[in-house]
């Protein structure tokens, strides 16, 4: 009878004639997390969260919905944020939100036992920093960008995942005590963290910055290495944790296990995130990231990684491509192309996929004149290269691919070469260049004279990063399940928006780079 008693309301309830509540996940210090069926949608499988009864305050009520909303932009934007999808009220009032259901392991689980191998290691790292850093990049409100900063990094934060293509993917939860910064101060000024993995200042309940979400990524960080904690605490009360947090020195790794075999350059990234003042951390993630890379080059951890949003600067010179005599190379079949009749004879940029006998490529075909096309080519050993992609999912699935050129002798001072195509996830032929730049590796850029469309002048190959085909395999992932709502234009419009903003400090990176 008792058990009757104390059986969960909630179960079996059609909340807002469209979820049914199938049985409680968990509690955390928030609210309550259920799985639910949408029977809306066919019974596709939802996880909903609600504000705890005993939160129910309009203070509370703000911060839960803030969270719905941080979580529902964010994840627009990352693979690595769970996404949310609705927010409502049930017939109590008590709020609650729609996620996607993730099966899988929590991440405590994965890290509890042991410490991960190197490789795996490098892959979940790379994600989790992808997840945070597309929080601080921000999210747009009324035409603004605030940045996010979580505030509560930590394993039980996570969720692992497997998905069939991909592997192990990683997605952060709970940003329900995460700021939006330049927000009201009043708001998050007392301490709320956990108090493990909180920064010394966030200890003082001072003003937060993105570099307080960096020292509890490297708390979490150190663990997954070593299977233990950095610092220890006597007592597991707030001032022994204020003090560990500000003066214990992190444990070293010998000091744990002397036989653990991490790279030394690792082990200073993980220490450097743990520093006690914020400028001697990495500054963003971004600089975590590109310390990172060599060692997934070496450890080859590219099948089990997802990625950072675009990206690579390559500081070597361009090199021409080298005819070979044999059977036509890709290269040779490029040079080969002549410039499309239904193209304007114009300084125009498109992306093309080229059937050759031997395979298919992604290709950009460019008309420049043909005085810039020779400056390319000579200037060849003082060219500076950048490839980046940006993507947004809503309102419509759209990559913008984009190629800089900087000739250090011919634009001295200016603006470098930019050549800008859209990639429509919607459309097969965006879907299939996409596809090629995973498969493939490699893209060509097809240069044509405007005094000589007849010939392509000059045929230039480039690599994409390991990094960069994870993320675009995840975008292609993503678009399959997206939903647009048709808007391709706006969505050209906000990458478009997004390039703009980012193009000063490319621009000014080609310049100073050596
Ligand atoms: N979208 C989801 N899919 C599946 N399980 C989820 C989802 N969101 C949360 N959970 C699980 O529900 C439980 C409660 O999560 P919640 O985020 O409320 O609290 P918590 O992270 O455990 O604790 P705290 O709020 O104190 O940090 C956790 O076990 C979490 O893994």
């Amino acid at each position: 009878m008792q058990t009757r008693s104390r059986k969960d309301p909630r179960i079996g309830q059609l909340l807002s004639n469209r979820y049914q509540l199938i049985e409680l996940i968990g509690r955390g210090a928030m609210g309550q997390v259920y799985k639910a069926e949408d029977v809306l949608l066919g019974g596709v499988i939802v996880a909903i969260k609600f504000l705890a009864q005993t939160l129910l305050t309009r203070k509370m009520r703000d911060r839960f919905r803030s969270e719905a909303r941080t979580c529902a932009l964010l994840s627009t934007k990352s693979m690595h944020i769970v996404r949310v999808m609705d927010y409502g009220v049930d017939e109590q009032e008590v709020p609650y939100y729609v996620m996607e259901y993730l099966q899988g392991s929590s991440f405590s689980d994965i890290i509890s036992s042991q410490n991960l191998p190197l490789p795996r290691f490098l892959g979940l790292a790379r994600q989790i920093c992808a997840g945070i850093q597309c929080a601080h990049q921000g999210i747009t409100i009324d035409g603004s960008t605030y940045p996010i900063i979580h505030r509560d990094i930590k394993p039980s934060n996570l969720l692992v995942t497997q998905d069939p293509g991909f592997g192990e993917l990683v997605k952060i939860l709970d940003f329900g005590i995460s700021k939006l910064l330049q927000a009201d101060v009043s708001q998050t000024s007392s301490y709320m963290g956990t108090l493990a993995y909180s920064s010394p200042e966030q200890m003082e309940g001072r003003e937060l910055d993105s570099r307080s979400d960096i020292y509890s990524l490297g708390v979490m960080l150190f663990e997954m290495l070593t299977g233990k904690m950095p610092l220890q605490a006597d007592t597991h009360s707030f001032g022994s944790w204020y003090k560990t947090h500000h003066f214990q020195p992190p444990r070293t790794f010998e000091s744990i296990n002397p036989s653990l075999k991490v790279p030394k350059m690792l082990e200073n990234l993980v220490m450097s995130c743990l520093a006690k003042d914020v400028n001697d951390r990495p500054q963003t993630i971004a600089d975590i990231l590109k310390a990172l890379e060599p060692l997934e080059q070496r450890y080859n951890a590219t099948r089990q990684i997802s990625h950072r949003i675009g990206e690579a600067l390559l500081r070597r010179p361009v090199v021409a491509p080298v005819r070979s005599p044999d059977a036509l190379s890709p290269d040779e079949a490029c040079q080969l192309t002549t410039w499309p009749k239904d193209k304007p004879v114009a300084q125009i940029v498109f992306p093309h996929i080229l059937e050759t006998k031997r395979e298919t490529l992604a290709t950009i075909w460019v008309m420049l004149s043909q005085q810039e096309i020779e400056n390319i080519q000579i200037g060849k050993l003082y060219n500076r290269l950048y490839k980046n992609f940006l993507c947004t999912m809503s309102p419509h699935p759209m990559i913008l691919w984009i190629t800089a050129l900087y000739n250090q002798i011919h634009h001295k001072d200016s603006d470098p070469r930019w050549l800008r195509c859209y990639l429509d996830l919607k459309t097969e032929q965006g879907e299939k260049i996409s596809r090629l730049l995973i498969d493939k590796e490699k893209y060509y850029i097809l240069f044509f004279a405007l005094e000589d469309p007849q010939h392509c002048a000059y045929v230039l190959p480039l690599q994409t990063t390991p990094a960069q085909r994870s993320q675009l395999l995840q975008w292609m992932i993503t678009s399959r399940t997206w939903t647009s709502v048709g808007k391709a234009a706006l969505s050209k419009d906000i990458l478009r928006d997004e390039f703009e903003r980012l193009r000063p400090a490319i621009a000014e990176e080609l310049q100073v780079a050596q």
